[in-house]
């Protein structure tokens, strides 16, 4: 029985992760993050591919091309588009793949327009506040308890 498959996505700014606003981000960058969540894919019998882009309709047409890729789930910290995004929103629900929305901080103790997400409505889970340290627990937890999509006929 081959595992889950794994796209975990980051949006707007995320590439800049371990430059600045350690307070606020921690200081590991974007790369350590995905290796490491490779490795929890890895570990729990999945896999994992990461995907970033500060242009909405290149995010847009990341989950699209997802629907061909035998995909079982993304994880997505969609950053700022998070609170503006409808086509993101669009793009997450019509390729029929569960995805989880994912922040690093606790967007609900931060400014108030970032309390709403165009994303949560539509998601199976929202995590967040956890700090880089969610990452591995949330991929692990997909790949242990998630289900394989069928194989379109
Ligand atoms: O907490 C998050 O992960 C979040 O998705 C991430 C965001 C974010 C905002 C600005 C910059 C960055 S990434 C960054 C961090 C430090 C220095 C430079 C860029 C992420 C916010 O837009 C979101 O509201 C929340």
């Amino acid at each position: 029985m081959s595992g889950i498959n794994v796209l975990l996505i980051h949006g707007p700014n995320l590439n800049l992760l371990g430059s600045r606003e350690p307070e606020k981000y921690g200081s590991t960058t974007l790369a350590d993050i995905e290796s490491t969540a490779a490795a929890a894919a890895k570990e729990a019998g999945g896999s994992l591919v990461a995907f970033q882009s500060n242009h909405e309709g290149a995010l847009l047409d990341r989950i699209h091309a997802a629907r061909s890729e035998g995909i079982d789930a993304i994880i997505i910290n969609a950053g700022a588009y998070t609170h503006t995004s409808v086509a993101l929103q669009d793009a997450l629900t019509g390729v029929e793949i569960p995805f989880i929305e994912f922040h690093i901080t606790n967007v609900h103790a931060r400014e108030p327009f970032r309390h709403h997400s165009y994303l949560s409505s539509k998601a199976a889970a929202v995590v967040c506040g956890l700090g880089v340290a969610g990452y591995p627990l949330i991929v692990s937890h997909v790949c242990k308890t998630y289900k394989k999509k069928a194989a379109k006929a």
